[in-house]
């Protein structure tokens, strides 16, 4: 792996970006403001591997976040978005393209029987905490600290991600109207819910959760939190909502729900339900989505939902999932991956705690392990930084932030993987 040297390119491209957009991106995650420094520019990326605009190759652990799970630009992904394109962008109009996918989200998650493409995370989840409240006529969201949902204004409250990173969990801008009607809980507490409920369960209408969290890095929920969660909504005329926009698709066909057995009353997808293109969803029962408009009478649109590109990306992602499963090696290469990363930490002695689940992983620069966000937020972020930038430097793409999941791909091979825990002993030893 060739080290990199400089990267006078993207210091260029981030001045003039800075001048053109606020921070010069247009998503905070991706600013590096919790590592320092500049943002390096992207000018391509195929299977693992990303190219700057300097021409330096990184091994690629954040897939766009997440969609990448195949690897960037999977050749039967681009013959189908190539096949799309010449066939015009968009219509406003239902197409079998939309079909297509929709009967993928079907056939594979679980606890969905009809579903309503929508174009990010965020508009799912907005949607889905609408509905949630649009059928039960109750105000009152629950969502757990250090958990992300998008930029959501009433969601939009203890954030996780970079909502957490650049210390804005509580955004300015955000009506006290909307926080009032946000209950937030410490996530894996099953006793603190069930108080919640004792308290205002006539008033709740959803539970909003990440069912596997990623944005306060990796934190495995615990079975009576889940088993809690699924009991309490059920008693109390709540609906559940499982937020898999992370999770769906990649921690089994069906997502954590599949993975977990957790049954939730809707469901909400993006990032790999796209492909790689703008898509999210959310779904449940055909009673439940019936109270979508135009069945029922809860509002919810979009100019470009179910774009035939994005539907395009999405289906043959969703299809390739299913028929050529890459889950026991993406399992095999994970565990690889975790036990590498542990293995250079304990060779260097910095206390360190690593949480994997199928292949979403966090290595914590805390000696304990994470369950919540108070123990997420003990950790060393000063030292993550220079483990951060040390890996940069060595060619490994990371999420900019501790509180942050890595994702492996099917791209990768052991080789990127040995690489990557060769470059995790030297930057370890010295940070
Ligand atoms: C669990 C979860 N929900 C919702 C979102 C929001 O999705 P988007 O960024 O596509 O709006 C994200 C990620 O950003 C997420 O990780
Ligand atoms: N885990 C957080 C995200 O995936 C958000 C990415 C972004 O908003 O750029």
């Amino acid at each position: 792996m060739p080290p990199v040297v400089s990267r006078p390119n993207s210091h260029e491209a981030f001045a003039r970006a800075q001048a053109l957009m606020p921070g010069g991106v247009n998503s905070p995650a991706r600013a590096f403001g919790a590592v320092g420094g500049e943002p390096i520019f992207i000018d391509h990326a195929a299977g693992a591997y990303l190219y700057d605009v300097d021409g330096n190759q990184y091994i690629d652990y954040i897939g766009s976040w997440g969609p990448m799970i195949l690897g960037h630009a999977y050749p039967p992904v681009v013959e189908a978005l190539h096949h799309a394109v010449d066939r015009g962008t968009s219509y406003g109009a239902p197409t079998p393209g939309e079909n297509e996918l929709c009967e993928l989200i079907v056939e594979l998650v679980p606890s969905v029987e009809k579903v309503r493409l929508v174009n990010s995370g965020t508009e799912a989840t907005m949607s889905a905490i609408r509905l949630a409240r649009g059928i039960t006529g109750r105000d009152r969201i629950v969502k757990f600290a250090g958990n992300y949902h998008g930029h959501v204004d009433s969601l939009l409250v203890a954030a996780g991600s970079a909502a957490a990173t650049l210390a804005v969990p509580n955004s300015p801008g955000v009506t006290s109207g909307s926080s009032t009607d946000t209950l937030v809980l410490e996530y894996n507490d099953a006793a603190g819910l069930q108080a919640a409920f004792a308290e205002h369960g006539d008033t709740i209408a959803g539970v909003i959760f990440e069912p596997v969290c990623g944005n306060m890095g990796v934190v495995t929920p615990s079975q009576d939190f889940l088993d809690a969660l699924q009991t309490l909504t059920k008693q109390n005329g709540a609906l559940l909502i499982c937020d898999e926009v992370m999770t769906g698709f990649r921690l089994s066909p069906g997502g954590a729900q599949q993975r977990l057995g957790i049954q939730p009353d809707i469901t909400t997808l993006g990032k790999i339900v796209g492909g790689g293109l703008p898509v999210g969803a959310y779904g449940g029962s055909a009673e439940v989505m019936s109270n979508v408009l135009p069945e029922g009478k809860v509002f919810q649109a979009g100019t470009l939902s179910g774009n035939p590109l994005a539907t395009a990306a999405g289906a043959t992602t969703l299809r390739t999932l299913r028929d050529d499963p890459p889950y026991e090696k993406l399992e095999a290469l994970s565990a690889r991956l975790a036990t590498g990363l542990e293995e250079a930490a304990a060779a260097a002695g910095v206390p360190t705690s690593l949480a994997r689940v199928g292949s979403m992983l966090t290595l914590f620069f805390s000696g304990e392990p994470v369950t919540s966000w108070s123990s997420a937020a003990k950790c060393d972020t000063e030292r993550f930084a220079k483990y951060f930038w040390g890996m940069m430097d060595r060619g490994v793409y990371l999420p900019c932030s501790q509180y942050e999941a890595l994702f492996v791909s099917a791209a990768h091979t052991e080789a990127d993987i040995d690489n990557t825990i060769a470059a995790a002993h030297e930057v370890l030893a010295a940070v």
